[in-house]
């Protein structure tokens, strides 16, 4: 008997997906303990922006079960996905700010869109969202009058404009200098506090994104390799999360994409000619004998 059912705001089973037929997840349980940051890391290409679609209901799991605040998602109806959905923000690595609308638009966008509520009370809850993300007195800029970090805070802004349960950040910090990554950082921690929201972050920002989360979860090769409190990470005697945690470019994660032999790729254009020619081309190539 699980002894925290209702601890838990998403709860993943026996998860298996695959892009058509490239596996991504082979067997994968996830816990997101509700209030919580909670970071969802591993190498590239490993499955995590596809991860939190799946989350969002965007993508449907082969086998296993999505549960977000006690509904499974792949099988919800259009519309109380639709409600649910409102219910998760997202962050995306880019912002997506509408680039037509000033910063009190952008934000003041989902409450037009998803309620019915007064402009007076619109124009409260947009000042209360930017000044929860330092940005109030920024409301008449344009997005490309916005530095890159100040973009983003925007977009957190309107994530948070309909109070949403979750926050769902892919990559929230790449392409920002240290100082905005910083703010980005805490801001992320605060917000979550502050509005008892729950967290999950797709980061490749290691240290930082420890340093704000309660629990990470390291994806690779199809299946959770480690979870556990980021000390408990950081004392992980696996192979593949010291990779990770490290930045090793090789290890139990291949640095080269699978595929056919370097040899055969490198051939295979040189179709007619002869099998001295191609030796001597695969030597000159790649400085070594060709098998
Ligand atoms: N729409 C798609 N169609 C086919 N394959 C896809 C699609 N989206 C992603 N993939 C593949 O699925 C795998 C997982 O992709 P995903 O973007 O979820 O990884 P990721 O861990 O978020 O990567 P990164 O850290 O580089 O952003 C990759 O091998 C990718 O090439």
């Amino acid at each position: 008997m699980s002894t925290e059912p209702d601890a838990s705001l998403v709860k993943i089973r026996g998860l298996h997906f695959s892009h058509g037929k490239r596996p991504v997840f082979k067997g994968v349980d996830i816990n997101i303990q509700r209030g919580k940051v909670t970071a969802i890391m591993g190498p590239s290409g490993t499955g995590k922006t596809t991860l939190l679609r799946l989350i969002g209901g965007q993508l449907h799991p082969d086998a296993g079960t999505v549960e977000v605040d006690g509904y499974q998602v792949p099988s919800l109806p259009r519309g109380e996905l639709y409600a649910l959905r409102r219910r998760m923000g997202m962050l995306f690595q880019t912002g997506a700010l509408l680039t037509d609308l000033s910063v009190f638009d952008n934000v003041a966008f989902p409450l037009r869109e998803h309620t019915r509520l007064s402009e007076t009370m619109i124009r409260d809850l947009v000042l209360i969202k930017l000044q929860a993300v330092g940005l109030r007195c920024a409301r008449h800029l344009m997005p490309s009058e916005l530095s890159g970090g100040m973009a983003r805070r925007v977009a957190l802004a309107r994530a948070i404009a309909l109070d949403p349960m979750m926050i769902m950040y892919d990559e929230p910090f790449t392409g920002q200098d240290p100082i905005s990554m910083g703010t980005l950082v805490q801001l992320i921690r605060l917000l979550n506090d502050a509005l008892g929201l729950t967290s999950i972050i797709v980061s490749h920002d290691v240290q930082e994104t420890a340093s704000i989360s309660d629990y990470i979860y390291i994806l690779s090769g199809g299946r959770v390799v480690e979870h556990g409190t980021p000390g408990q990470i950081n004392r992980s005697g696996s192979a593949a999360v010291k990779q990770f945690m490290e930045g090793l470019p090789d290890g139990p994660v291949p640095f080269h994409y699978p595929g056919r032999d370097y040899a055969e790729d490198l051939l295979s254009a040189e179709q007619g000619t002869s099998a001295k020619g191609l030796r001597r081309l695969f030597r000159r190539r790649t400085g070594r004998e060709a098998a």
